[in-house]
Formats: structure tokens, C-alpha cells, sequence
């Protein structure tokens, strides 16, 4: 498969470009209804899989399209032999378009499910008798928060405990960012159509969406051409293509060199974590540089990483004039203040890939834009790793859903922006976005980031661009995380990396 190719498979779209998805394909000769028809069965064979056969189902249509699914499906799973009830949030009169046209394909009775804005007793007793309930409430059109009987109605249906299934998004979702406005669905399962949503990927929406299937609805890839989407799912069909070959002729000088920059002797750890990590990654030489008194301690600890003393920061420009140093790293366990400020300001000065991480980013709390100047000067890619906490004390100003956030962040700082967390987003400042969902709930443990921020180096230093080794960085992490499985600490994440690595290896075909 082509790398094109490969990137358009890990492509999101917002329910804006879903919708021009929907239109170019009516324009190229497929009508909606079609897309209906597609998009409905494949809620009944979701259904199929979650309802025991000849079981009760009731299938709650909302105004729009997402409701026109509903009808389809109610259709499909009455020729199956279940027992279907559908039931209107507004009256039949209001459908109209496609979803007037599968309504009526239906032929089957749908009463309200609300009456004066509250639910209608009736209605409350449809949940009850239902083994399976399928949500095609509101979907990509959700343009406001659920509100009055609406919003009564999701909190009934959530209290009932039955299975549910929702069509395209669980009602109340955001498909562009993940937010709630209000009161949504909480699903088993969600089937959505061609591509997902950011919003699937995203919290809080990721919980509520329980199970995920994609449906293949006769959507063509070509829609890409004229869409374009920017916001990507996280891992290798976004970016194997940059993953790093190393030349089988080549020795370790050409898989690049690390320098790590650690802290005062009583805080090693961070930065030997990042620095093992960094190898593992696979650089070819890295080098922890630290004060001369917490020389020693790293020397007890580390074998294959090198060591170097490092007198103040007045001695950062003359290690770095050595440019067989070609990625740093620089925050994990350095201290925060005026000195880690200089140290920063010395090594972006200098030119080289670099990754800025925890105290390196805290240092900058009071002064962003000096920092966000001298990584504009600076040639080479530099990838910021903050948490949320450190991204509000960076990026005040900067408000409103992660996506959105990261993104903002990128484009004012000029760096890729990790914004880390069980959903991590990476940032480019051109715009390019990916959404991690590999990472387990136990990676958040004291360490994991260094261990993180020390893989992006690694992978720098190979000489990957900056928003593909932050990706990178971001899947492996994930991927090592569930290697070492629960109880991990983050010791264990550099030798977990192995498994995830040999499947890159070999898929690019070297292994
Ligand atoms: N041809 C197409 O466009 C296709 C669309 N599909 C389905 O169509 C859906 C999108 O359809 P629509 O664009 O009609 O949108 P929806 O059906 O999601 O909802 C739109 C309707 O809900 C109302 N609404 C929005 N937010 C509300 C709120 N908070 N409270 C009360 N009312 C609210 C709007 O005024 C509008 O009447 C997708 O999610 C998908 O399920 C699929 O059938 C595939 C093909
Ligand atoms: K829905």
C-alpha cells in the first residue's frame, strides 16, 4: 500500500468534511438514499451481533438523517425476526429528504417519544420491555446541547441499563472534539460510517462510544482529493513511511547522538530514564550530560549510555560545537528556573532537533514568548511534551477542546506539541494533527513521560521530522505500555519497546 494511501486509512473527519464526504459522493452519481440504505444495514448487523435473535428492539429516531439510519435498520431487523418498536422525537410531518424517503420504506407505525416536552408514559414503557436499544437520536448534526425532553429522554434511556447501539455518534457527542454540552448517550457500541470522527477518539466522548465499527458505505477515498482532512488517527499508517532504515552498511555514528541534559544529584533519575529510552529508540550513541557531583551516581546506573561532566551552563555552547550531537533533550528532573531557562535558550541557539520536556517547559511559565522566539530561530524541529498542567502554564491564553488546543499551541510556538494525556494529541505547526488511543490507563506512572520524551530524542536524532517522531515517540510509548501490561513502572518501558519496534522493522521490510 502506498504511503498516500496508508494516511487517507488513518484519516478523521469532523461531521463538516463527513458531510462533503456525503455531498461529492451524491455529486459523483450515488444518491443519499443509497448511502442510507448502506449506512442503516449496517446498524442491523451490528444489531445482530448484540441482540439475541428474535429479541425486542426499540430504535429512537431523531429529526434528521441520524434518524433516517434508524429507519433502515428498524426495516432490516423486522425481516430478521426481531421485534421492532421505533419511535419518533418529533413528528412524522417535521422528516423530510432522505430520511422522509426511509421512513417511509419502513411501513411500520412510530409514535413520540415525547409529549409536551416530557417522555410520554408509553415511551418509558417501550425501554422497559426492550432487550436492545439502538440511539439514532442525532448524529453528525448535533448543533446545541440536548435540552428538556431531549436531554430527559438520554438520561432515561442511560438509566434503563439495556445494551445500546449508536448510529454514528451516541446522541449528545460532539463528533468534532469529543465534548458533551450536556447529557449524552453512554453506547455498548457505535457503528459510524467511511472514516471515524475525532470526537470517537477524544474524552469524554471515547468513553461513551463503547465498541467502535467503521462501516464501508461505498464513500470513495477520491473524496480525499478535494477534502483534505489534517487530523489523523495515531500510529503506523500515518507514519511508517518516515520510520527510521538504518543503512545495513551504516555504523552507530549514522543513527545519530543523543544528549540528554540531567539534573543535581538528588534528581538523576528522570533524565537516565529518558537517556535508556533514548537508545532503545534507536540512536545510535547517547550521552548524559550532568553536574559533576551527580556524574557518579549515573555512573552506577547506566552501562551502554555515555557520560559527560558538565560545569555550568556557560559549557553548553562548547559541548554542542561538537554537531556530531544532532538531537537533545532537555527537562526531565533539570530543576526549574533561571539556570534551566539559560540552558534552553543556549541549546535552541544552537540548532539541533531537540525535545523540551517538563522543567524545561515550567522554566518558561512566566516568559512563553521568549521561549516560542527562540524555537522560530531555530532550524532544526523541537517537540514540546507538556501535560495539562504544564501546557495551561505555557499556553494560558489557549482555551477550549484538546484538538483545538494542541493545535493552537503548535501554530504559536512553532514546535510540534505533544499534549499528553489518555488521549494524546501531536501538533504540528502546519496544521497536521494525530490522536493517540493505544495508551493504556497504568502508562500514568512517575516516569512514563521521560521515558517518552526520550524516545522522541532517540528518533530525532535518526533524523525523522519532528511531527512524525513525535507521533512515533507517542505509539511506541503506548505500545510499550501495554507490553509491560499493569503493575508496570516506567523501568520497564525501554525493554517493552521491543516487540513494537520489531513489527515496524518488519513491516518496512527490514526484518
Ligand atoms: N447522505 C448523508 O448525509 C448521510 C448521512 N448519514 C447519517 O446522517 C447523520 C447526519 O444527519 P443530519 O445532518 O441530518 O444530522 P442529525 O440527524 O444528526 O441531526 C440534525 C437534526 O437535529 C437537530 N438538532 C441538532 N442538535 C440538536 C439538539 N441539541 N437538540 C434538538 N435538536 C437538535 C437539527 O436541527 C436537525 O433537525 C449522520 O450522523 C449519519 O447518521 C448516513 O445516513 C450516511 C449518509
Ligand atoms: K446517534
Amino acid at each position: 500500500m502506498t504511503a498516500e494511501k496508508s494516511r487517507k486509512n488513518a484519516a478523521l473527519l469532523t461531521p463538516e468534511e463527513m458531510a462533503a464526504a456525503d455531498r461529492l459522493t451524491i455529486a459523483a452519481g450515488v444518491p443519499g438514499i443509497v448511502l442510507m440504505e448502506r449506512a442503516g444495514q449496517a446498524v442491523a448487523r451490528a444489531a445482530l451481533k448484540l441482540g439475541a435473535p428474535g429479541g425486542a428492539v426499540l430504535v429512537l429516531c431523531g429529526p434528521g438523517n441520524n434518524g433516517g439510519d434508524g429507519f433502515i435498520a428498524a426495516r432490516c431487523l423486522a425481516a430478521a425476526g426481531y421485534r421492532v418498536e421505533t419511535r419518533l422525537l418529533k413528528a412524522a410531518e417535521a422528516l423530510k429528504g432522505d430520511a422522509l424517503e426511509a421512513f417511509g420504506r419502513m411501513d411500520m407505525a412510530a409514535l413520540p417519544l415525547l409529549k409536551d416536552d416530557r417522555i410520554a408514559d408509553d415511551a418509558a414503557e417501550a425501554l422497559t420491555r426492550a432487550d436492545l436499544i439502538i440511539d439514532a437520536l442525532f448524529g453528525a448534526g448535533l448543533d446545541r446541547p440536548l435540552q428538556g425532553g431531549a436531554a430527559e429522554l438520554v438520561e432515561a434511556v442511560n438509566r434503563s441499563g439495556k445494551p445500546l447501539l449508536a448510529v454514528d455518534l451516541p446522541s449528545g457527542l460532539n463528533g468534532a472534539d469529543g465534548a458533551v454540552p450536556g447529557v449524552a448517550i453512554k453506547a455498548r457500541a457505535t457503528v459510524t460510517f467511511f472514516r471515524q470522527k475525532p470526537g470517537h477518539l477524544l474524552y469524554p466522548g471515547r468513553a461513551l462510544c463503547g465498541e467502535i465499527t467503521v462501516a464501508d458505505i461505498g464513500i470513495e477515498a477520491s473524496v480525499f482529493d478535494q477534502i483534505a482532512p489534517d487530523t489523523f488517527i495515531n500510529g503506523p499508517d500515518l507514519w511508517l513511511e518516515a520510520w527510521p532504515r538504518p543503512d545495513p552498511a551504516g555504523h552507530k555514528y549514522s543513527r545519530g547522538h543523543v544528549i540528554v541534559f540531567g539534573g543535581p544529584v538528588t534528581a538523576t533519575g528522570a533524565a537516565r530514564l529518558s537517556a535508556g529510552a533514548a537508545l532503545r529508540a534507536g540512536a545510535g550513541l547517547v550521552t548524559l550530560a550532568s553536574p559533576p557531583d551527580a556524574v557518579m551516581v549515573n555512573a552506577c546506573h547506566l552501562t551502554a549510555v555515555m557520560l559527560k561532566k558538565l560545569a555550568g551552563v556557560e559549557a553548553i555552547a562548547d559541548l554542542l560545537a561538537d554537531r556530531r550531537l544532532n538531537a537533545v533533550l532537555i527537562g526531565p528532573g533539570f530543576g526549574v528556573g533561571d539556570k534551566t531557562r539559560a540552558a534552553v535558550t543556549e541549546i535552541l541557539k544552537a540548532g539541533r532537533a531537540t525535545v523540551l520536556d517538563a522543567d524545561a517547559l515550567t522554566s518558561f511559565a512566566t516568559c512563553p514568548d521568549a521561549l516560542f522566539a527562540a524555537i522560530k530561530d531555530n532550524p532544526e524541529p523541537v517537540i514540546l511534551t507538556p501535560h495539562d498542567g504544564e501546557f495551561a502554564r505555557l499556553f494560558p491564553g489557549l482555551e477550549g477542546g484538546k484538538l483545538c488546543r494542541a493545535r493552537n499551541a503548535a501554530a504559536k510556538s512553532g514546535a510540534v506539541v505533544v499534549l499528553k494525556g489518555p488521549d494524546t494529541v501531536i501538533a504540528a505547526p502546519d496544521g497536521r494533527t494525530a490522536i493517540n488511543r493505544n495508551a493504556p490507563p497504568w502508562l500514568a506512572t512517575a516516569g512514563s513521560g521521560d521515558v517518552l520524551a526520550g524516545i522522541a530524542a532517540g528518533l530525532l536524532a535518526q533524523g525523522v521530522p519532528g511531527f512524525e517522531a513525535a507521533s512515533q515517540a507517542v505509539w511506541l510509548h503506548g505500545e510499550a505500555g501495554r507490553e509491560a501490561g499493569p503493575g508496570l513502572s516506567a523501568e520497564d518501558l525501554a525493554s517493552a519497546l521491543k516487540p513494537a519496534i520489531r513489527t515496524l522493522v518488519e513491516k518496512t521490510g527490514q526484518g
